[in-house]
């Protein structure tokens, strides 16, 4: 169940851009890590619904840690319905840590639509083996029929149909006490937030050393942004990225 050692020197390169215990406590609103894999040709997978390895395990093993030090990891549908993903932690600090169901975060699951099933996922499976925790599912309107162990967050459609973020992660914190929230995905979801300095505290981003391809889904938003305190670390294989997103227009 649990997975390799991180590489020491992530541990000090992380530091600084982990959830701010103090910037919650000031702020009323978690803390927001936007992060994911790409390509060197900023792709996420090799194409729409391919669920697609890019970390290494060096990398992949640095995304559990990151798990380890939210209260919340948030998907888009599109992510659950083609990745069927654990988004439970399997790392730990020392063998008598192993309570990991304790360790991971909640997974949380933007599906307004109520496409997704939980019964039978692999989160299910994980949680019934208590080495992961139930979902929150994000949703327009209370479901006919309600799935056991799925906790539902009712957020009513803004103008534009989408969830507004604010009001989503003060519900978040209000009501499930979140105070910390990974967001790994997709590419829906990392475009939108890519222009959210008001939402985003950390940018942490893996980049693997493959092209996946035009035909790959691309990460790549709207607008041009930028980034301010960035650092970089070079692995075996990837290298990281870990930035703030800018408020400046470029
Ligand atoms: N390499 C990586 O790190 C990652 C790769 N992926 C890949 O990304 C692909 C999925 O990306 P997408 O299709 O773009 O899906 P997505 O996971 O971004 O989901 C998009 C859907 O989420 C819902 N949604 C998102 N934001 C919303 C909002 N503000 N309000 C209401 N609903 C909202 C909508 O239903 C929308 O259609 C998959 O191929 C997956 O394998 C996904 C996560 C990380
Ligand atoms: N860090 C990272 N590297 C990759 O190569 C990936 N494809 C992803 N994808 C994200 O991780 C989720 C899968 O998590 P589990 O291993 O099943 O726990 C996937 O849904 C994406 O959000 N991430």
């Amino acid at each position: 169940m649990s997975i390799d050692r991180i590489k020491p020197d992530l541990i000090p390169f992380l530091e600084t851009y982990l959830p701010n215990t103090e910037e919650v406590a000031q702020t009323n609103k978690p803390f927001v890590t936007l992060t994911y894999a790409q390509s060197i040709d900023a792709r996420i997978s090799l194409g729409p619904g391919i669920r697609t390895t890019i970390s290494d395990i060096e990398t992949k093993v640095m995304t559990h840690y990151l798990r380890y030090h939210h209260d919340g990891i948030l998907i888009g549908s599109g992510t659950v319905l083609a990745d069927d993903p654990c988004l439970n932690c399997k790392w730990h600090k020392d063998d008598t840590d192993t309570n990991f169901a304790a360790n991971s975060p909640t997974p949380i699951i933007l599906d307004t639509h109520q496409k997704w099933k939980f019964k039978d996922s692999k989160m299910y499976h994980l949680f019934k083996k208590t080495e992961g925790k139930s979902p929150i599912v994000v949703v327009h309107n209370k479901p006919i029929v309600e799935e056991q162990d799925v906790k539902y967050l009712v957020i009513e459609d803004g103008n534009d149909k989408k969830i507004d973020w604010k009001i989503l992660l003060q519900k978040l914190y209000e009501k499930y006490n979140i105070k910390s929230i990974m967001v790994e995905g997709g590419a829906y979801v990392i475009n939108d937030l890519l222009l959210r300095p008001d939402i985003v505290d950390s940018l942490i981003v893996t980049i693997g050393s493959t092209y996946l391809g035009s035909g790959g889904v691309q990460v790549s938003p709207r607008s041009a942004t930028s980034l301010t305190d960035v650092d970089w670390w070079k692995g075996k294989k990837d290298s990281i990225m870990a930035a703030r997103l800018s408020s400046e227009q470029i």
